[in-house]
């Protein structure tokens, strides 16, 4: 049985549950339940905070894990990134007070709060600049108005947090992190099939199922404005000169693509959505 690690609380929890419900799998009834067995596909779930999924894939006592890239890195983990999972995106960033510093050197001899002592201590080691690195459990954001340190490194999404505090962004990129599917094993064929399955669930997520009906002379430009996966399904129409086209087309681009083929003589367009995928 494939024991699989996800978040039990957190910015990842919700979306996780959703994506390996979509993908089939049984998830929890009971919010608080530790684990669930889910004997049709041969998997049990596990879970577990986020930031201890790393170390529990790392030791091989569970098999593959959903988590965090910054929280993978931080915990020095022997896991390593299978896929990304395209949600929960943040940037790792340094913040200080408005004005105060200007580029990574800045920081040197400076304290610099982190709940990612890890993550920023090798980063910082590796820029090698030397700096206090003062270890806290959140809300990290906090700290330069009360004191304990002079700047931060922490999770910033939309930055509002960020600004609430009087702080600013400044120095170089640390991470673009965002969920990932993280294991330290490579024989098990449940993780393919695991990781095939949460693919296709963001492909139906990304992806929309565009038909349309075009005269068979434009079906060249028609191809460039909708080349598809591989290649547009073409399929004969009664009347010859037309043909009917079927193509997945990113969700964000839907509306665009719909008048682009319009204004090139496509008619009949219709678009639907993609239950489930394998590609
Ligand atoms: N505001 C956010 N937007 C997007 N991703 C976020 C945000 N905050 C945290 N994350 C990401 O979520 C993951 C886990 O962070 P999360 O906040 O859920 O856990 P935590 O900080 O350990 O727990 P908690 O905040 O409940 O104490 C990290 O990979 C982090 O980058
Ligand atoms: O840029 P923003 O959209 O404001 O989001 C970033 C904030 O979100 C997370 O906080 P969380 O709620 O996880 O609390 P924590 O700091 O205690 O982990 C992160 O640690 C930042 O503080
Ligand atoms: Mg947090």
């Amino acid at each position: 049985m494939l024991r699989v690690a996800v978040p039990n609380k957190g910015s990842l929890s919700e979306t996780a549950a959703e994506m390996l419900s979509e993908a089939g799998y049984a998830g929890r009834r009971d919010p608080r339940a530790l684990n669930v067995a889910d004997p049709r596909n041969d998997v049990e779930f596990f879970y577990l905070r986020p930031r201890d999924i790393a170390t529990y894939v790392g030791s091989g006592a569970l098999d593959v894990g959903i988590t965090g890239r910054d929280l993978l890195l931080d915990s020095g983990s022997s896991a390593v990134e299978i896929a990304s999972l395209d949600f929960g995106s943040s940037t790792f960033r340094f913040a200080g007070p408005s004005g105060r510093f200007g580029s990574l050197d800045d920081l040197a001899g400076h304290r610099v709060a982190t709940s990612y002592p890890g993550l920023v201590g090798g980063f910082l080691a590796k820029a090698g600049v030397s700096v206090d690195l003062v270890s806290l459990d959140g809300a990290v954001e906090s700290a330069v108005r009360l004191g304990v340190a002079d700047a931060v490194a922490d999770v910033v999404s939309t930055g509002s947090t960020l600004r609430a505090q009087g702080l600013e962004i400044f120095g170089p990129v640390i991470l673009e992190s965002s969920a990932v599917l993280i294991s330290a094993r490579d024989d098990l064929p449940g993780i393919a099939i695991l990781h095939r399955r949460l693919q296709g669930v963001l492909v139906a997520r990304q992806y929309v199922l565009m038909d349309y009906d075009l005269p068979l002379a434009l079906l060249e430009a028609a191809s460039a404005i909708t080349p598809g996966l591989e290649s547009p399904t073409v399929s004969p129409l009664r009347d010859r000169d037309w043909v009917a086209v079927r193509v997945m087309v990113p969700r964000q681009d839907t509306n665009q693509v719909m008048d682009a083929l319009y204004d090139l003589g496509a008619r009949a367009i219709l678009v639907s959505p993609i239950h489930a995928a394998r590609i």
